[in-house]
């Protein structure tokens, strides 16, 4: 409902005001950064100056030492303390621009007077200790985006509170300007989101907090779930609403979590620098993100992981497993069968392997698995392997304790010169020993532990199980479904081996592997991880997030995903999938939220992609108008390309960035070389972290979580798209566009968009001479 002009009036007097007041905090707090710096810089000085001392003599060594820790650490507080002046700067300076979005007015049941409260993406408290805004996650701001006018309820830390909500106001302000203003009834009113998603573009994703709809508010809010299963239609806000979590986490327990408890399973590189603004601009830090692929090769040193790009790549010439093959080592039973076999494996059956130093056996296979097999048989795993470590660092410093007193050992300090046996002395001085012999002893010890280091490593690692080997034992005697013929079965297990002699491993195995790995030896979980997000879920198995649940064994899961966008595989059905997850998962709190409504596109692009799909009429579309998608008919290579370059070049005139999207990564080289002539053109790559404005190239896998201005699909003929394999490879294309969506076809069209109501979209034909 639109506001009247004395109103605006009125509110306009208080931004006024309220940026008065924010520009006198301003100057303070730069007053404050200013002096922080000054000091960071002498301290820092200070250290460094130190840090270059002397340090030949042992005894001044030790105290400089002891002193140089305390210097760090000073450092290391005027450094932080430096850093969260500079995010309060940071973030006075955006309330300076737009204080406020929000205003509630509330009656609560046992006050006389209404109260009258902003809602910004910051806390303002002046002086006198009034909150001029309030934090877009306190407790009462959720009223803001949940309520409707009357009776509502709030959660606070003492427990549900009610009031009557008799005002629901949204402002637009920029600059120190209200723009717009009106008072609405619902989460939030259209007019605000239209305006602002009609002038979204595509450099960084924009933070969603003035505009937070009903359902993305839950999924923010939710600090009960152990597990939070969000399926959400293309565009409907699902990684923007992880983002808002993560800020609302973050202030929720303060006292508690740090940003760098919490890991973001991003899709690629690119979608990790397209969403790293948002954190910043709502004054947090940002979490860990990894990709999927990242995590694998950090826990795989020495070999090479398929990516799941590869894997989708090969499998479209050359699959390298049958689909019951998949199912059975994706699935959750398969990651249980590794469980039982590490918990029920007796100890002559683990596959050891010598530890050899300069060529020679050090400690034995035999000596290992005689070491395993006199422990206890009822011994968990890990605690096997830890005694079986143990006992074999034992046996080492008896011989290197043997090995101290031998000849060449006493030749090395016979030639010793006064620095290197200081060194060598480390941390001891010679009054310490009761005699010279002791004092020799020691130093000749200390050279024998510094020959033989690689030996305690290996141990220290684990080196000496053979996990690859065990694997292969493990594979060799999995009860298999009968779907699964023993020859397929005997070919994955000699793939699996080639595999590895390359230093290779396929991305089926990654999962099951570092399980039994971490098992059987007791390591891989990072316990102090709090809260684990999975976006795009839909491109992982079962068993993958299994790994990932063991390896973060006391975070809260938070896994978002469109069923629909699945590429690499069938649908599932949310409520399947939430029960799938729930049991493999084990957890009692699950929750899941279905977002069904689609922000990211115009109207015209959301009712031509849902109509791609089977079950499409789920997905409402937001009424923002737009030019129907053109489809564009060419009948040779060459006349296509020629007719994508025009488009391209039409499409520049409009927005900043068109992305070519097709389906693989040989098509996007084709036209990437074709385009490259004409103009400037960027073939985006796996590694690729930035994204640069104008013409880009890539296959849609790269550019999945991402949104352009504009898209052109490139080729989308029958050829390519033959039948309803293909249609989440369409969708997800078409679902990336905000503005613009292009589809051009070489020859007849998939039979997928042949079937649409042609009103649907408009065609252009090549005109045939
Ligand atoms: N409440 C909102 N207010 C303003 N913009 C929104 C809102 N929700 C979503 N958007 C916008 O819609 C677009 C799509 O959001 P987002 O990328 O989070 O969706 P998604 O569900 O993760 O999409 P996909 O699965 O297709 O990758 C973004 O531009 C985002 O800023």
């Amino acid at each position: 409902m639109a506001t009247s002009k004395e109103e605006q009036q009125q509110e306009q007097t208080r931004v006024d005001a309220v940026i008065e007041q924010i520009k006198a905090r301003s100057k303070q707090t730069d007053d404050l950064l200013d002096k922080a710096h000054r000091e960071t810089d002498v301290i820092q000085k200070n250290y460094g100056d130190n840090n270059s001392v002397n340090t030949f003599e042992v005894d001044d060594r030790i105290e400089t030492n002891a002193e140089l820790q305390q210097q760090k650490q000073m450092v290391e507080r005027a450094v932080e303390s430096e850093a969260i002046l500079k995010r309060q700067v940071g973030v006075l300076k955006d309330l300076r621009n737009s204080p406020y979005f929000g205003r509630i007015d509330i009656q609560d049941p046992d006050e006389p007077d209404a109260e009258r409260l902003y809602i910004g993406t910051a806390s303002f408290v002046d002086d006198e200790q009034n909150f001029l805004v309030y934090d877009w996650r306190a407790p009462i701001s959720s009223v803001y985006y949940n309520g409707t006018l009357g009776d509502v309820n709030y959660q606070t830390p003492a427990g549900e509170q009610t009031t009557e909500l008799l005002k629901k106001r949204q402002f637009q302000i920029e600059h120190g300007e209200i723009k717009n203003m009106f008072d609405t009834n619902e989460t939030v009113g259209d007019e605000i989101l239209q305006s602002v998603l009609g002038e979204q573009n595509d450099a960084y994703m924009q933070n969603i907090v003035a505009t937070i709809q009903k359902e993305q508010n839950d999924i923010i809010r939710d600090t009960y779930s152990d597990l939070l299963v969000v399926q959400g239609v293309a565009g409907s806000g699902k990684t923007s609403a992880i983002l808002q979590r993560i800020a609302f986490l973050l202030y929720h327990s303060r006292a508690s979590l740090e940003a760098d408890q919490m890991v973001l399973f991003s899709p690629n590189r690119l979608f990790s620098h397209y969403i790293s603004e948002v954190l910043p601009s709502l004054g947090e830090r940002n979490m860990r993100q990894v990709t999927l692929a990242e995590f694998l090769s950090a826990r795989f040193q020495g070999l090479t992981v398929e990516s799941l790009f590869e894997r989708y790549e090969s499998d479209r010439h050359d699959p390298q497993t049958t689909p019951a093959i998949r199912d059975f080592q994706e699935g959750a039973d398969f990651m249980q069968q590794v469980d039982h076999y590490c918990h029920d494996l007796p100890a002559e059956d683990l596959r050891f392997t010598n530890i050899v130093f300069n060529g020679e056996t050090f400690f034995s296979r035999d000596e290992i698995t005689a070491i395993a097999m006199a422990l206890p048989a009822a011994m968990q795993p890990a605690d096997r392997f830890l005694s079986i470590k143990n006992t074999l660092i034992k046996r080492l410093k008896r011989r290197i304790d043997h090995e101290a007193q031998a000849d060449w050992v006493n030749d090395i300090i016979d030639q010793l010169n006064d620095e290197a046996y200081h060194d060598l002395l480390g941390d001891k001085r010679r009054g310490d020993f009761q005699s010279l012999d002791d004092e020799v002893f020691y130093i000749g010890k200390q050279i024998v532990t510094k020959r033989l280091r690689q030996v305690y490593d290996a141990i220290y690692n684990g080196y000496f199980l053979d996990t690859y080997e065990q694997y292969n034992d493990f594979l060799g005697q999995v009860d298999r479904p009968d779907t699964i013929e023993p020859a397929a079965w005997r070919g994955r297990m000699r793939a699996f081996r080639t595999g590895i002699e390359y230093h290779n491993v396929a991305l089926i195995d990654c999962a099951p592997l570092l399980l039994l790995r971490d098992i059987l030896t007791g390591s891989g979980e990072n316990r102090r991880m709090q809260y684990i997000f999975v976006d795009e879920m839909q491109d992982y198995s079962l068993a993958q997030l299994l790994y990932i649940k063991h390896a973060f064994p006391l975070a809260k899961f938070t896994l978002l995903g469109d069923s629909e966008q699945a590429l690499f595989k069938g649908i599932e059905l949310p409520k399947q999938l939430l029960e799938r997850l729930r049991d493999a998962f084990n957890v009692r709190r699950a929750n899941l939220i279905t977002l069904n409504k689609s922000y990211r596109s115009t109207m015209q692009i959301t009712n031509f992609a849902k109509a791609l799909l089977p079950d499409g009429d789920q997905i409402q579309a937001f009424t923002r108008e737009g030019a129907l998608p053109k489809v564009m008919m060419r009948y040779d290579d060459e006349q296509a390309l020629q007719g994508l370059l025009t488009e391209v070049n039409h499409q520049l005139t409009n927005t900043k960035t068109v992305a070519v999207l097709t389906k693989d990564l040989a098509t996007s080289k084709h036209v990437y070389q074709y385009l490259k002539h004409h103009t400037v053109a960027t073939l985006m790559a796996d590694s690729d972290r930035t994204m640069p404005q104008g013409v880009i190239v890539m296959p849609i896998y790269l550019a999945k979580g991402l949104e352009f201005d504009a898209v052109i699909a490139y080729d989308v003929s029958a050829t390519a798209y033959p039948d309803e394999q293909s249609v989440g490879l369409l969708y997800t294309i078409a679902s990336r566009a905000m503005h613009h969506l292009t589809l051009l076809s070489i020859g007849d069209v998939s039979p997928l968009i042949l079937k649409l109501d042609p009103t649907l979209f408009s065609i252009e034909h090549q005109v045939r001479v």
